[in-house]
């Protein structure tokens, strides 16, 4: 699903106003018709106190828009004007003479009002700014939306949460409703995903209020989500005539004493998501364990006990995935830096892979077009340096990316892939998945798949998918706090199935951060 920035998503209001022949209240009307169902159908004439907080722009509107119909249907609801500026949006108006015409008040609030009193059990309704917001919220603005925050009431935010733009991190943090729950006209918005922004944002949903279909199909995105829809399309089905040469054979580098389970854990996911063949590449120490955990992978050892000082495969491997629990070891430095010399199809690196490339930058021209590099934030920061915004930190991945034609995985709560200018944003995994070796997992997924043929940029969405779906099938059954990165592997079987289950109803694009 593509991800719009605030203009795309302006043009795609005027055209499909245009398309239809409609006036844009009327695109109000039905924006706020799908507000209203939606908490219709859940609350279904539940006498609860509804606070609806309205801007003056659009956003406002939707929630006047929303305030008459649950008025029409009985329920008992407040109306508060946040009257931050005199530019009222002509929809605005419009809908707060129908308001008044049903014999509803707004109070109007201004810098000199008290803050309404809101209680725990309120439903407070956030449409002061949509997607207009332009610039931080007046200080008693900002107030106002702190007083919401510390009632602790259900708040449900029109489109986004009131003080969060969508495209740039918030000027004044506090000054950003905490949704409980965001329902967003047409499209998700990238503020969702991003750690900086996404925690203003506990659960969201896409109400599909018709905005024109072609604008939507015809426009690029500089984002996508990827859900189970982008994902089924780019999986290869195994053949009947097939055997294991078909699928690869994949050579996963890495460990150093004290690290053997690093390669153990890579290796297993490597075999669990399909590789013909794997082979693992350590040092002397950790043979026995290795061959005794996992049987079907063969070890290859250097000549060292502890670390690697040598990097030979006697085979051409069909991809390496190399890093994980390698260490930063003098020799083992070099050995890395004259395999990268050595080999020029792409590779999967992570780990102290990814760290003595930063430490080395001029080894980077040597790391093979299309390679896959898999940071977690602070490595990702020792490579290219700090960011003071998550959107700076897209941009510069982007031109990372780009000078060195790799596939940037920015490794976190949604994983972000980054490849030719595009961010591939991952909707599965869960804070269980925070637990050593997850990463590693992940590691041996991403090169599994190159292995079976997928492409550099493929294998990198939809092991992240994969691993995450396999994340969320483990905490289904461990729960958060006892998932371990062996069970991400032992579920891999289980995501692949879950990729291809019927859908119980038609999907609704929705999720939890
Ligand atoms: N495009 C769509 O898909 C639709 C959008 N609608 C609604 O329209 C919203 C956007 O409405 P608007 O463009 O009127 O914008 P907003 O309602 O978000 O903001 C209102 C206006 O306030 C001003 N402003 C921005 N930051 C401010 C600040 N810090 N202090 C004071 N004033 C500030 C700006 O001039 C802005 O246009 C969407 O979020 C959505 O809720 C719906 O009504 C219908 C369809
Ligand atoms: N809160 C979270 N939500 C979803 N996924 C997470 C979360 N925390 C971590 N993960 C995933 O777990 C993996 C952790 O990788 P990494 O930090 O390299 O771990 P390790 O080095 O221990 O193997 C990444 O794929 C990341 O996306
Ligand atoms: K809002």
């Amino acid at each position: 699903m593509k991800i719009f920035t605030a203009r795309q998503i302006y043009e795609a209001d005027k055209s499909t106003i245009q398309k239809e022949q409609i006036k844009s209240h009327e695109l109000m009307e039905r924006a706020a018709t799908q507000l209203f169902e939606w908490m219709h159908s859940r609350l279904r004439g539940t006498q609860v106190n509804i606070k609806l907080f309205c801007g003056i722009g659009n956003n406002g509107g939707d929630g006047l828009v929303l305030a008459r119909k649950l008025n029409e249907h009985g329920y008992s609801i407040k109306v508060y004007v946040v009257n931050y500026s005199d530019k009222r949006s002509e929809d605005f108006l419009l809908n707060l003479e129908r308001l008044k015409d049903g014999k509803v008040w707004p109070d109007f609030i201004n810098a000199e009002s008290d803050l309404p009193e809101i209680s725990p059990n309120d439903i407070v309704v956030d449409a002061i700014f949509g997607i207009g917001l332009n610039r931080a919220p007046d200080a008693w603005v900002g107030n106002l939306i702190k007083h919401i925050n510390s009632s602790r009431a259900f708040t449900l935010s029109v489109d986004v949460p009131s003080g969060l733009p969508v495209d740039r991190g918030p000027w004044e943090p506090s000054y950003v409703v905490n949704s409980s729950y965001v329902l967003s006209f047409q499209v998700p918005k990238l503020v969702f995903f991003l750690p900086e922004t996404g925690v203003y944002v506990n659960q969201w949903e896409i109400l599909d209020i018709g905005l024109d279909q072609d604008y939507m199909i015809n426009t690029e995105t500089d984002f996508e989500l990827i859900g189970r829809p982008e994902v089924l399309p780019m999986y290869r089905p195994r053949l009947k005539f097939s055997h294991k040469g078909t699928y690869g054979h994949s050579v996963i580098v890495g460990g150093s004493y004290g690290k053997i389970g690093a390669v153990q854990l890579a290796s297993n996911a490597c075999l669990s998501i399909g590789s013909g063949l794997v082979t693992a590449f350590i040092p002397k120490c950790g043979y026995d364990s290795l061959q005794t955990a996992v049987p079907e992978v063969m070890v290859l050892t250097g000549s060292r006990e502890k670390n690697i000082s040598g990097i030979e495969i006697p085979f051409e491997p069909s991809v390496v995935g190399i890093g994980v629990g390698i260490g930063q070891d003098d020799d083992t430095v070099s050995a890395f830096g004259n395999f990268l010399k050595r080999v020029d199809s792409p590779m999967v690196i992570d780990a102290d892979g990814l760290n003595i490339l930063s430490q080395n930058p001029e080894m980077l021209k040597d790391v093979p077009a299309l390679s896959i590099l898999t940071p977690h934030p602070r490595e990702l920061e020792r490579l290219m340096g700090q960011w003071s915004s998550d959107f700076e930190k897209l941009e510069k991945a982007k031109a990372f990316a780009a000078h060195y034609n790799l596939v940037l995985v920015i490794k976190g709560a949604h994983t972000i892939t980054i490849y030719n200018g595009k961010g591939y944003v991952n909707t599965t995994g869960n804070p269980g998945m925070a637990t050593a070796g997850s990463g590693d997992v992940l590691t041996g997924m991403i090169t599994g798949l190159v292995a079976q043929g997928y492409s550099s940029v493929e294998a990198a969405i939809f092991g992240v998918y994969l691993h995450g779906l396999a994340g969320d099938l483990g905490v289904s059954s461990k729960g958060y706090e006892a998932l371990k990165a062996s069970n991400i592997v032992e579920h891999i079987g289980n995501a692949f199935s879950d990729v291809f289950r019927q859908p119980e109803m038609e999907q609704k694009e929705s999720g939890q951060n």
